[in-house]
C-alpha cells in the first residue's frame, strides 16, 4: 500500500485531457499537492492508504475552473451602475468611484469577497487586472488560490502610479517579488488600446518578449472603441497592436466582439489567445464574440467573467452556459460551442492561455490537484444522462460542494476553510455604505 495524503472517490471524473471523456466510479489520488493517479475506485482502495478519504457518491469531479479575465476587487462595485454601455459606465460611474476610493484596503476586501465567490463556484485560478496588484497577490497567497496577477499600465495617473514608467517599475518589482511562486504568476496588463499610448506599449512588448511573459488587454470590446480609433488614428486597434509587434502567442485579447475575417486570420497566424467574457459583453451590449469561428480558425479561446461590476457575478458555471448559448446563436448553429467545448474553454484552454497548462487545467497525474466537485443529486440535475451536459446546461453554482487548489481543500462541503465569510460580508457592507454616498444612481 502506498501512503498518500488524500483519496477522492467520485461517481464521475471528467479529466478534460487524455483519452477518456468520462470516468465512472473512479478515484483521484493526491500527494504533496499533486495528482498522483486517476484510477478505478476498487483499484484505488487496494493501492493507496490515504490520510484522508473523501467519498463523493453523487458528484462529478472536474478540473478547477479558470477565470481568465476579471478585476476581483470590483466585487465591491457589484450592482452600482447598471443598464448602460461601456464608456458611460466607466467614465461616469466606475472611474470616479475608483478615483475616490481606491486603496490597499479596498483591494484587499474586494479581492477576498471575489475569492470567496469564486471558490464557491469551483474556480481555482483567476487572471486579474486591477490596482494594487501587490495586495491582490498577498490575498491570493493567504487564501491558497492560484492566480495570474496583472502588472497594470494605463496612461492616466492613479493612486497606484503617477505615470507609465512608474506603473512598469512597480509591475516589475511585483514580478521580482513573486517569481518562482508555486501558485502566483505575473502578466503585463495594459488596460486597453484607447488608454495606453505607443510608448508604454512598445516597452511592454520588449519586456514581454525578453521575459516570455503574457500581455493581458481589453481589445475590440465595442464598436465605439474600433470606430473611434479609426477616426482618430486612421487604424483599427488590432492593426495598431499588430504593427507594434504585440500580437504573439503571449498576447491575451479580452472581449474581441468586433472582428473581421481578416483579423481572425491574423490572430490565428500570430497565436493570439482570446479571453471570451460573454456575460459582460451582453450586459454592456458590447457585442458578440464569434467564439466558434475563432475556434475553427485554430485560436485558443478561454473563458472569463470580467469584473462583478459588469457581469454581475463571477459564476463560471453560469458563464459556461451563456458562452454555449450565445456561441450557438452567433454561429447560427446549435452544434456550435458544445458542452464539452465550453468546459475545455473554462479549464484547459484557460491554463494554456495563462501559460500554466503544465501545472493545472486538467485532471492529469503530475499536475497540481486543482479540482472542483459538483453534486448532481439535486432535483435540478435529475434525471442525469450526461454529467458534462448537466454541468453546463442545468447545474448551478450552489451545487459545487468542494474546491481544492494544489491539494488544499479551500471549500469543504460548502464551507470556506481559509476565508472568513462573516468578516468578508461585514467589510462588503461597510464599503457599500461608503460607495452609495458617492454614487447617487445606486441609491
Ligand atoms: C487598470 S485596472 C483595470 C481597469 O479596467 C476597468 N474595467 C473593468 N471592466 C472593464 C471593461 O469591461 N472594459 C474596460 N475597462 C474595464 C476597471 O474599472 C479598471 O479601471
Ligand atoms: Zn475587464
Amino acid at each position: 500500500m502506498r501512503k498518500i495524503d488524500t483519496l477522492i472517490h467520485a461517481r464521475w471524473v471528467v479529466p478534460v485531457e487524455g483519452l477518456e471523456r468520462l470516468l465512472e466510479n473512479h478515484a483521484v489520488a493526491i500527494h504533496h499537492g499533486l495528482i498522483e493517479a486517476v484510477l478505478p475506485a476498487d483499484e484505488a482502495r487496494s493501492t493507496f492508504e490515504a490520510d484522508e478519504v473523501i467519498e463523493l457518491g453523487s458528484h462529478v469531479l472536474l478540473p478547477g475552473l479558470i477565470n481568465t479575465h476579471t478585476h476581483a476587487a470590483m466585487n465591491l462595485m457589484r450592482g452600482i451602475a447598471n443598464d448602460m454601455p461601456l464608456m458611460p459606465w466607466l467614465t461616469e460611474h466606475i472611474w470616479p468611484i475608483e478615483g475616490e476610493f481606491m486603496s490597499p484596503e479596498f483591494v484587499a476586501d474586494g479581492t477576498d469577497l471575489a475569492m470567496a465567490e469564486m471558490l464557491r463556484c469551483g474556480t481555482t485560478c483567476f487572471n486579474d487586472m486591477y490596482f494594487f496588484p501587490d495586495v491582490v497577490a498577498e490575498r491570493v497567497e493567504a487564501a491558497g488560490m492560484r492566480a495570474s496577477v496583472g502588472m497594470i499600465v494605463i496612461d492616466f495617473p492613479t493612486v497606484w502610479a503617477a505615470n507609465a514608467d512608474e506603473y512598469l517599475e512597480k509591475g516589475l518589482a511585483l514580478r521580482d517579488a513573486w517569481r518562482g511562486h508555486e501558485r502566483i504568476t505575473t502578466v503585463f496588463a495594459p488596460h486597453a488600446p484607447y488608454t495606453v499610448s505607443d510608448e508604454p506599449l512598445a516597452k511592454i512588448r520588449t519586456y514581454a518578449d525578453e521575459m516570455d511573459l503574457r500581455v493581458h488587454m481589453h481589445v475590440h470590446e465595442t464598436t465605439f472603441e474600433v470606430n473611434d480609433a479609426e477616426q482618430k488614428n486612421g487604424q483599427r486597434p488590432l492593426a495598431r497592436l499588430k504593427d507594434m509587434g504585440l500580437l504573439t502567442p503571449n498576447f491575451l485579447a479580452v472581449h474581441m466582439t468586433q472582428l473581421s475575417d481578416e483579423e481572425i486570420e491574423t490572430c490565428a497566424t500570430h497565436g493570439v489567445h482570446v479571453l471570451h467574457s460573454p456575460e459582460s459583453n451582453l450586459k454592456l451590449a458590447s457585442g458578440l464574440c464569434p467564439a466558434q469561428k475563432l475556434i475553427d480558425a485554430g485560436i485558443n479561446v478561454a473563458l472569463g467573467t470580467d469584473g462583478a461590476a459588469s457581469n454581475n457575478d463571477l459564476d463560471m458555471i453560469g458563464e459556461m452556459r451563456t458562452a454555449a448559448f450565445i456561441g450557438k446563436v452567433a454561429a447560427d448553429d446549435a452544434a456550435a460551442v458544445s458542452a464539452d467545448t465550453v468546459l475545455r474553454m473554462a479549464t484547459l484552454n484557460g491554463a494554456e492561455a495563462l501559460g500554466i497548462a503544465e501545472a493545472t487545467g486538467s485532471i492529469t497525474p503530475g499536475k497540481a490537484a486543482d479540482l472542483c466537485a459538483i453534486d448532481l443529486d439535486a432535483i435540478e440535475t435529475q434525471p442525469m444522462f450526461d454529467p458534462v451536459a448537466a454541468v453546463v446546461y442545468n447545474a448551478s453554482r450552489e451545487q459545487v460542494t468542494d474546491t481544492w487548489v494544489a491539494g488544499q481543500r479551500l471549500l469543504a462541503d460548502r464551507r470556506l476553510t481559509t476565508l472568513d465569510e462573516a468578516a468578508i460580508r461585514a467589510r462588503a457592507s461597510e464599503w457599500q455604505t461608503k460607495l452609495a454616498a458617492k454614487d447617487k444612481d445606486s441609491q
